[in-house]
């Protein structure tokens, strides 16, 4: 789903998306607040979980039960534990380990209740949101934000950089939401579409446009949604914005 429409989600508008964001405002500050110049411990795992599960709740009243925001929440939530990290090393990049933590501080050790995405890496044997932040964020950290810096640098607009970047993580990430609405089947379509598009030189280039436009046509047909990369990309630029020399504290 996006600016043009619903995409292959019947219960998502552009405005339900922007009420939940909103909704989710005083859970990102809490989140900033709790997070800031602490160690990421036990105490501070269980204290953004909680954050975590609440904001869930009034994402959930905002949108009448309606998963818009989940996975971006959770990937929130162990940013803002990444950026504690990288002020109070003086550094603009952190490396994995700092990532790991600040993962593994979000509560991905937290109580394993029923879900889609937990039913799709049971039946599909592969790795899901909490296996992201227990890695590190490894499609954040070495796929999307290279991608992202490499679009800009070669001209590409803010807009195609991103898209880009979205392309990058699709290629191999193994997103539940994908699987539970569409199998493996989808998820190939995915990974094999957004590869295409990348080395058709990405959506700067013709090439690259006309082969997004027959991913997004192939992912609708299927009934494919990439909500998981989509969350991750927000984590990607919220990361790229903190980190920006132009951003202020
Ligand atoms: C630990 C949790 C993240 C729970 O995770 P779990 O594994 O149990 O699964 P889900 O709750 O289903 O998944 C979480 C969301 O993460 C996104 N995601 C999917 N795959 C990946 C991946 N490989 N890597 C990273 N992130 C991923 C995904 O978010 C998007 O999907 C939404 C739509 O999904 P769905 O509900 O399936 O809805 P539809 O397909 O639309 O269904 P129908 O229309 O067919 O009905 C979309 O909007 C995106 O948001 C997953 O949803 C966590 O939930 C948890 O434990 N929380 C409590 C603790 C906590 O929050 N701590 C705070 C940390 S700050
Ligand atoms: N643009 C999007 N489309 C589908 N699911 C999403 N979850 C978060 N952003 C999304």
């Amino acid at each position: 789903m996006d600016s043009r429409g619903n995409g292959a989600h019947h219960d998502l508008t552009l405005a339900l998306m922007e009420r939940s964001a909103h909704s989710l405002t005083p859970t990102f500050q809490a989140l900033a607040q709790q997070s800031w110049q602490r160690p990421a411990d036990i105490a501070l795992r269980q204290t953004v979980g909680r954050l975590g599960r609440e904001g869930e709740k009034q994402m959930m009243a905002a949108t009448d039960g309606v998963n818009t925001h989940r996975g971006a929440i959770w990937g929130a939530g162990a940013a803002g534990q990444r950026r504690r990290d990288a002020r109070r090393h003086g550094q603009r990049a952190a490396g994995c380990g700092d990532r790991r933590r600040a993962g593994e501080a979000a509560g991905c050790r937290g109580p394993k209740v029923f879900s889609k995405g937990l039913r799709a890496t049971h039946r599909y044997q592969v790795p899901g949101a909490r296996e992201e932040a227990q890695q590190a964020f490894p499609h954040v950290m070495q796929r999307a934000l290279p991608q992202l810096r490499l679009s800009r640098l070669n001209g590409s607009s803010e807009t195609q950089a991103r898209l880009d970047a979205l392309m990058a993580i699709m290629t191999s990430l193994t997103d539940t939401c994908v699987l539970s609405r569409a199998g493996l089947e989808g998820l190939d379509a995915m990974q094999d579409g957004a590869r295409a598009v990348l080395r058709a030189g990405g959506s700067a280039h013709p090439a690259g446009q006309a082969a997004l436009a027959a991913l997004d046509e192939q992912m609708l047909a299927l009934n494919a949604s990439p909500g998981g990369a989509a969350d991750l990309l927000a984590a990607t630029l919220f990361l790229d914005r903190i980190e920006s020399p132009y951003f202020k504290h």
